[in-house]
């Protein structure tokens, strides 16, 4: 358990009883909350100028009330911002919001935004951990009464900002349009503009947050790392020496052992420590050498404690740490702390976004759309029924589901008529979102191997209204031999979950490095079946989208250059996706096909989603392509380190034991008697 359990508060009160009845008496007609009080509740601008706070900040933005609609509000004020005088009343509840979104996704289809590795392993989840409730949020600033007023807040300045940023998703720079900037100048705000100013703001907010990060990472990866304190730059040593804390001496592996042996130690020492580090690693081109330590040993340390602090287990918190910037980093550990926004998505099968909001706003559902990005998108708010048992929540006319988990569907496109594979379909957001797409003409074929998640596809693919849906279960693997000739394959990877641990804390220790290389294992063989599924002669298309909702590389890109690799007839295309992060084509020794940066990241601290991976291939004919690619491959192998084909080359003994587990596993899902797992044996090596 991690350290930040230690200090947690109780349960939130829930917004609604356990039967689903609102614990007071707020059945009126939804109402917008008043402007004092939606400040709190709506999403919160970046005011980089605003006081910071130091004890639990997130605690101090959160709403403090329980609902009680008045008037009914319609789907035009939301357009034109939500505003008004009359609205939400009576803030009594600290804790609203986070147990609200615990408890509407609890009882719904939210878990199709969760990685799987049903096939592979049985994780234990202890319901007893509960990484989620901390009270302590890492202040990389020194401890106030130690600093002048102008140093401390000069270095509080660069710290982690998740607290402060905005609550709604965040369309990043590059999905920022001109317009709604321009739209800032306009004259005084009404309600005409009121929409457009809102979306600005929050896309300069955005823009801040993400070119903040981008210079802290540059800055790290050019060793010009000094840049991130400059309120400690501009401190003599001596008194940096005082900021960081006079005879703070960094333990030795040797005694971080025996500390840890003797169970840790406390919370605020592991706090002042991380601080420490990571201002030391700011400042290494400048303090490093009279440090008299290496580099290695202060991250060594600040991992150990990243791990110990947030409740990850060691090899997961280096791995995670290992993708960022120092000052990223813990960013993004941050941002694994806080819920994400509650999203729901159109059913555009049974009901328009617009008639969808104004009937769930008059049941008292506090929404907005998500951005310019979806037209089918819907961010909750706050609502006095729970989102998963609204009567247009059994009617089909919603799907609740995660902002990041429309990407892929956006990227794969479908159009009208053709015939989709969606190989790990369970439990069917991305498959209902295609169908709908698709106007229900054409087929999807929803595959999923594990049967238990099949029938809650099946329930959602006959609650949406969804009727050119054909559902199967087979291992995906067994594709294109059970059938092929697809116009587009969506691929939405089983995975460890690495970007969603803010819905899944369990994430956290249950994943080792046997897990991680399993599973990339299963994906590269997943995603040569979706290839050779798809129909390199369709006319309107010819794609493969390949997802996770996993933030590592090795079942990222790695997978992604795996399949280029051995599937000459493809090449990766954009996505057309409007923001998120590049892929790396470079990543700790290992290079990839340049054309990698073509996938998209997208990140919790980023852009205010789960994190998610999204890649988009075109498929064309084989052998058109077998000669110029035999060339190619005389280039890639000169980019490949022998690293890369060590990592893409598959083992046939290894192979061998995946394929045997798997059919373990499909056997014992037969109800037959199968032999022991074959897990119990030695590791298997990484390919
Ligand atoms: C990330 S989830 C899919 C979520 C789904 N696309 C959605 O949007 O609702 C991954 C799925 O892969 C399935 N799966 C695991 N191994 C598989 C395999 N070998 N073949 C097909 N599906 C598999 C799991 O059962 C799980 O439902």
């Amino acid at each position: 358990m991690g350290r930040r359990a230690k200090n947690k508060q109780g349960d939130p009160a829930p917004l609604v009883e356990s039967n689903g009845i609102a614990p007071s008496a707020p059945k009126k007609h939804g109402k917008r909350k008043a402007d004092t009080d939606a400040q709190s509740k709506r999403p919160a601008k970046k005011l980089k100028e605003a006081p910071k706070v130091k004890a639990d900040k997130r605690k101090a933005e959160e709403p403090t009330s329980t609902v009680k609609a008045k008037n009914a509000v319609t789907w035009d004020d939301v357009q034109d911002g939500g505003s008004g005088s009359e609205g939400w009343e009576g803030i009594e509840d600290g804790n609203i919001l986070r147990a609200q979104a615990k408890s509407l996704f609890d009882d719904s289809d939210e878990d199709e935004a969760h990685g799987f590795v049903g096939d592979l392993d049985e994780y234990e989840l202890d319901e007893s951990d509960n990484f989620h409730d901390s009270t302590m949020e890492l202040d990389l600033g020194p401890d106030e009464a130690d600093e002048p007023e102008l140093e401390t807040s000069k270095l509080r300045s660069k710290r982690s900002k998740q607290a402060e940023r905005p609550t709604k998703i965040i369309p990043t720079g590059s999905d920022a349009s001109t317009n709604s900037e321009d739209s800032e100048d306009d004259g005084p705000i009404n309600m005409e503009n009121m929409e457009a100013r809102s979306r600005a703001l929050d896309a300069r907010a955005a823009r801040e947050a993400e070119l903040d990060i981008e210079e802290l990472r540059r800055a790290a990866m050019e060793g010009d790392d000094d840049e991130e304190f400059d309120g400690a730059n501009d401190m003599e040593e001596d008194e940096v020496a005082e900021a960081d804390g006079d005879g703070f001496v960094l333990p030795t592996a040797a005694e971080r052992e025996a500390e840890k042996a003797a169970g840790g130690p406390e919370v605020h020492i592991v706090q002042q420590r991380m601080q420490h580090c990571v201002r030391i690693l700011g400042q290494w081109k400048k303090r490093g050498a009279k440090t008299g330590r290496k580099r290695s040993e202060y991250i060594d340390q600040l991992v150990s404690d990243i791990a110990s602090y947030y409740g990850y287990n060691e090899f997961l918190a280096e791995k995670l740490f290992q993708l960022f910037s120092v000052p990223e980093a813990i960013e993004f550990f941050e941002a694994n702390e806080v819920p994400r926004p509650v999203t729901i998505r159109t059913n555009t099968l049974r009901t328009r976004r617009r008639d969808l909001a104004q009937a769930l706003i008059n049941r008292g559902v506090n929404l907005e759309p998500i951005g310019k990005w979806t037209n089918v998108g819907l961010q909750v708010f706050e609502s006095s029924v729970p989102i998963g048992a609204t009567p247009e929540y059994l009617a089909g006319q919603y799907m609740l589901q995660a902002a990041s988990s429309f990407l892929p569907v956006i990227a794969l496109s479908p159009q009208p008529h053709e015939r989709v594979l969606d190989m790990a379909s369970a439990p069917g957001g991305k498959t209902t979102h295609i169908a709908a797409l698709l106007q229900n003409t054409g087929v999807v074929f929803a595959n999923d191997a594990n049967k238990t998640r099949v029938k809650s596809l099946t329930a959602n693919v006959h609650r949406l209204g969804c009727k050119n849906v054909v559902v199967c279960s087979y291992d995906g693997r067994e594709f294109p031999k059970v059938m092929g000739g697809f116009d587009r394959v969506l691929l939405d990877a089983p995975c460890s979950g690495t970007g969603v641990i803010s819905k899944d804390a369990s994430v956290k220790v249950n994943k080792s490095e046997r897990d991680f290389s399993l599973l990339s294992h299963l994906q590269k063989q997943l995603i040569l079946c979706a290839i050779d599924s798809v129909n390199p002669n369709s006319k309107t298309g010819g794609y493969v989208v390949y997802s996770t909702c996993s933030v590592t590389v090795d079942e990222n890109e790695a997978v992604v250059d795996y399949a280029l690799k051995k599937r000459p007839n493809v090449r990766l295309v954009d996505t057309g996706l409007e923001f998120g992060r590049e892929g790396f084509t470079s990543y700790r020794g290992k290079k990839f096909h340049e054309t990698v940066r073509l996938t998209r990241r997208f990140y919790p601290h980023v852009h205010n989603m789960d994190g998610f991976f999204v890649s988009k291939f075109k498929v064309e004919k084989r052998v058109k392509h077998q000669k110029k690619d035999e060339e190619e491959g005389e280039n890639e192998a000169e980019v490949a380190t022998a690293g890369d084909t060590e990592d893409v080359a598959f083992d046939d003994e290894a192979d061998k034991q995946y394929l045997e587990e798997g059919k373990r596993m499909r056997m014992k899902a037969k109800g037959f008697r199968v032999p022991p797992k074959l897990d119990q044996q030695p590791a298997a090596t990484a390919p």
